[in-house]
């Protein structure tokens, strides 16, 4: 047992469920059983209305009055009912508003489609003053007629394009509100509708498109498209390109002003070879007709598969060398060393069968199909090579629905670029593998402002299907949530069937080089790339880079990445083991009914999912670090509509806290100045340990009560403390002999939870610097996360608590939060009423636990402009990350390490000791 638990449990005698707080000392009359509030969630529940939140990040987020309802008429399930997995249609279930693009290639066709959110504007007070203060103006937006949606992408068989039409009917994207080239954001259009299509399906499919659906089809060159599309990713997405080698894959970032010239390698059913050299710059310098069509084609009739997924499959179980002639099978067993070839290299692919007196009934599939999935990426390898080499180009990207996330086909392709060039050119692969031209042809619409998006306006989001859509060309059209839980019910098996480890050979080679085998080859194929290794990007168009990070380009928001499998494994452990009693806190926040409870089930099988997945894959989803695991946990609750699992906790605690703030002020004040900044300090320091993130605080909360909590961790705050530089910042406040103290104007302090976190620990720092005459910026989430506070619950909590307190009053009132929400102010004297400089609260951008600072909200942009001094709290925003994060202002992060692992890792030291770093402006 660690030391506080201990500490608490001495201390725990006695007191009575009065509060007396630590050495602060006053006592008020209230209970603050965290157990016994039982639950006020009900109430909560109703007076909210049943509001909903779509799961959206940003500004753009807002509730609708009511939740999506499904259209259920003439719904049925196409094709075989014995279907494991039948396409589930619901003709008349429609999204928001969409936006279509195609690309028909002679394999599959894909399709990008844009679901918009709502667009009722939020009308929050807080908002619009926040606005008025801070001289935001909307001209960022004004570019961008699309304020805020996502993108997704599917893909289908060609030859089913039956069940593509049926798709796009029953999403109703043929109605996509588009007249003919512009996007139009009103009514849906009725006329005749224009969808941008490319790839060779375009021209031939285009009567069948009219007929079907009333659609015109515009047509896209092929080229263009390719281009677009992958300039776009390669621009935009953060994560898009990556290396695979020997199993390994590795994301690069590729910087957009140093991304040109490169050459594209498409490969569908046919390749092309592009050499690109700017946006619309491009030349077609080869291609291949050996391509995906050509394997699977060529697979199909040797192996009698069904599937590409299937013959795929087999490869992994394969043995090339019963049917390719090898160098050994030529030199008997020798290497050619003279010109670099070892026995073990492939001489002529399928080159055994001549000599042999066999039939193809004799050769085995599984080696067939490796034998022949060599061959051609080997081949297509080489001719890329070639054209590399040709204009003298160092980069190799390869797309196409081919490579289909494909380990073994990667590492093969990457082993021939190297193999030939020596190591000086380099394959790289696409994320969004077989969507480019499909991309591209979404970019097409003229004016819809989508290729100026920045990386930081999208954000990546991976819906709870991801991890179980297996290798079906395309998954029902989910969308609604009833429809997302019986899904999720009906998929678990499949889902546990796929995370199954994909098995490594160890990299063996002769030395000798020539086409050794690669490394990753397994009896499994991972699940469907297009489905899993590629999310749904939601765009958020006033997402910005936080203007005070010292350098944008080289900063990285998380603190561990977790490509230690170490270090994964143990936050695997540690986010399964909590989340029990996650479900129970949010089935509960949504009054414990039945259909709280199957959501309930369905979030912990979807996030289990997910994290099973991640263990398998740590990169399946892009670069993973603490950060991105913790928000995928916070979008599946939303995505299951559990928009607040901690609401009456939060509302508990603050109770709890604002009744025993007044004691403390008191306290404070009677403090000298500089006993009063370490006694601040300190307090938020030991507030900071309520955090229902951490699961030593989950186990403390169920011993005690929060201010018995609170009290026992104030008495445990010895200094020095882990990182410890309050001297520094003392100096820098206060000043010393030799030094005047440094004048802050604006302060921006980062909050985490709310309770006494906030009201006890956060709100007296404010207040300090308010009297000090530097206005306060409180920065919190825009979206609930764990009990984070929200700056939606801002302002009434520091209305409450400027009941009790002139300063916070006045700089409330003078920041705007205090208009209507005072009317009940018992009065006090006005002695501090001349001091007002502002207080105000400006929400992050984010629903997470943790901060991007690459992605924050246009107001905290718009509120860093004047900021001199940053304070983050919290371990996950000042830990987890941010912890290594440089700022062109000082900085202050504070935080106690609920964590023994992190302790160790970071600070060298152990759970429950506390950070205070300061590091003045870089
Ligand atoms: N589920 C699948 N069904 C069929 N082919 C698949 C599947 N998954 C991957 N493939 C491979 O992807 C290839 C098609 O890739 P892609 O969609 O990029 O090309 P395409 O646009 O259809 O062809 P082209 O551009 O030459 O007209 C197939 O030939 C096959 O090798
Ligand atoms: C014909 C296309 C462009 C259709 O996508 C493609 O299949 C392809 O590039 N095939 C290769 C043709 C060749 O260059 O030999
Ligand atoms: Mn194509």
């Amino acid at each position: 047992m660690d030391n506080l638990t201990e500490d608490h449990q001495e201390r725990n005698i006695g007191i009575d469920g009065h509060i007396n707080i630590g050495n602060i000392g006053g006592e008020v009359n209230h209970n603050f059983d965290t157990e016994k509030t039982a639950s006020s969630t009900a109430l909560a529940r109703e007076e909210l209305g049943e509001k909903d939140m779509s799961p959206v990040a940003g500004n753009s987020m807002h509730r609708s009055s009511s939740r999506p309802q499904l259209d259920l008429s003439g719904a049925a399930i196409q094709g075989n009912f014995e279907e494991k997995d039948p396409t589930i249609l619901l003709p008349n279930q429609s999204d928001d508003i969409s936006h279509l693009a195609l690309d028909i290639g002679g394999s599959l066709i894909k399709l990008v489609y844009f679901s918009r959110h709502e667009n009722q504007p939020v009308n929050d007070r807080r908002r619009k003053i926040i606005k008025a203060r801070l001289g935001i103006t909307n001209s960022n937006r004004m570019s961008y007629p699309i304020l805020g949606g996502r993108l997704h992408f599917v893909k289908f068989e060609t030859a089913k394009i039956n069940e593509c039409l049926d798709f796009i009917y029953s999403k109703q994207l043929h109605h996509s509100g588009m007249d003919s080239r512009h996007w139009q954001s009103e009514s849906p259009n009725t006329g005749n509708t224009i969808i941008k299509a490319t790839g060779g399906g375009a021209y031939k499919f285009a009567d069948l498109f009219k007929e079907r659906l009333g659609i015109s089809i515009e047509k896209e060159d092929e080229m263009n498209c390719l281009v677009a599309g992958a300039n776009f990713l390669l621009k935009a997405i953060r994560h898009e390109a990556f290396t695979h080698k020997e199993g390994q894959k590795e994301f690069v970032q590729i910087d957009s002003n140093d991304l040109f010239p490169y050459l594209l390698v498409n490969i569908g059913s046919g390749v092309s070879m592009i050499k690109v050299d700017g946006d619309g710059i491009y030349q077609r310098v080869s291609g291949t007709n050996v391509g995906g069509g050509t394997y699977w084609g060529l697979g199909k009739l040797l192996t009698k598969c069904k599937s590409f997924d299937e013959l795929l499959e087999l490869s992994q179980r394969g043995d090339n060398r019963t049917i390719d002639m090898l160098v050994g099978d030529i030199y008997g067993g020798m290497d050619y060393s003279k010109i670099g070839l070892s026995a073990s290299t492939i001489a002529s692919s399928f080159g055994k069968a001549i000599s042999e007196n066999k039939e193809l009934e004799d050769y085995r599939p599984e080696d067939i199909s490796l034998s022949l999935l060599r061959m051609i990426s080997y081949n297509i390898g080489q001719i890329s090579y070639l054209n590399a080499l040709r204009f003298g180009l160092k980069r190799i990207f390869f797309g196409g629905f081919f490579i289909r996330g494909h380990a073994y086909t990667m590492d093969t392709i990457s082993f021939a670029v190297q193999f030939w060039s020596k190591g000086q050119a380099q394959a790289m692969f696409l994320r969004h593998e077989g969507f480019l031209g499909a991309l591209g042809a979404f970019m097409s619409y003229e004016k819809h402002g989508l290729d100026d998006l920045m990386v930081h306006q999208l954000v990546e989001r991976f819906p709870m299907g991801a991890p179980y859509i297996g290798g079906n060309v395309h998954g029902p059209p989910l969308g609604d949530l009833n429809e997302k839980i019986s899904w999720m019910e009906k998929f678990v098996q499949k889902g546990t069937e796929i995370t199954a480890p994909v098995p490594m050979t160890p990299p063996g080679t002769t030395g000798l080089g020539g086409f050794e085998v690669p490394s990753s080859k397994g009896d499994t194929l991972r699940p469907d790339a297009s489905k899993l290794n590629v999310g749904v990007l939601h765009l958020v168009p006033s997402l910005e880079v936080f203007p005070l990070l010292a350098d944008p380009k080289t900063y990285e928001p998380n603190t561990i990445d977790l490509s230690d499998h170490g270090e994964l494994e143990y936050w695997f452990t540690v986010l399964s083991e909590h989340m029990p009693d996650l479900v129970d806190k949010a089935v509960a926040s949504e009054g414990g009914t039945e259909d709280a409870k199957r959501r309930g089930d369905a979030f912990a099988r979807a996030f289990s999912a997910h994290l099973a997945r991640l263990m398998e894959e740590p990169a399946a989803y892009g670069k993973l670090g603490l950060a991105n695991l913790l928000e995928l946990r916070e979008e599946c609750l939303r995505e299951f509509h559990f928009l607040d699992a901690y609401r009456s906790i939060k509302q508990r605690e603050n109770e709890a806290s604002l009744a025993v703030l007044p004691d403390l002020l008191m306290e404070i004040d009677s403090m000298d100045e500089e006993t009063r900044l370490l006694t601040l300090i300190e307090g938020v320091l030991a507030a900071n340990i309520f955090d229902w993130g951490s699961r030593a605080c989950v186990d403390l909360y169920h011993k005690g009560t929060i201010i018995e909590i609170y009290r026992m961790s104030r008495n445990k705050m010895q200094r020095p403390w882990g990182v410890d530089d309050f001297d520094i910042f003392k100096e820098r406040m206060l000043g010393s002999a030799g030094k005047k103290p440094r004048q802050y104007k604006r302060a921006l302090l980062f909050v985490d939870n709310s309770g006494a976190d906030v009201v006890l620990g956060m709100l007296p720092l404010a207040r300090e610097f308010l009297r000090r005459g530097t206005e306060v910026v409180l920065v919190a989430n825009s979206l609930p996360a764990l009990n984070d506070v929200t700056a939606m619950e801002l302002p009434d909590i520091v209305a409450e608590a400027a009941k009790h307190c002139d300063v916070l009053r006045g700089a409330a009132e003078a920041g705007g939060l205090l208009v209507d929400a005072m009317i009940n102010i018992q009065d006090s004297p006005t002695r501090e009423r001349s001091i007002s400089v502002p207080l105000m609260v400006v929400e992050n951008g984010c629903g997470s636990p943790c901060i991007d600072l690459r992605q924050v909200s246009s107001e905290l942009a718009a509120a860093a402009k004047d900021a001199d001094l940053i304070i983050l709290e919290g371990m996950g925003r000042a830990l987890h990350t941010n912890y290594n994060a440089k700022f062109k202002c000082d900085a202050l992060k504070l935080a106690m390490v609920k964590n023994q692992r992190l302790a160790a890792k970071l600070i060298n030291g152990n759970i429950y000791d506390c950070v205070c770093r300061f590091e003045p402006a870089s």
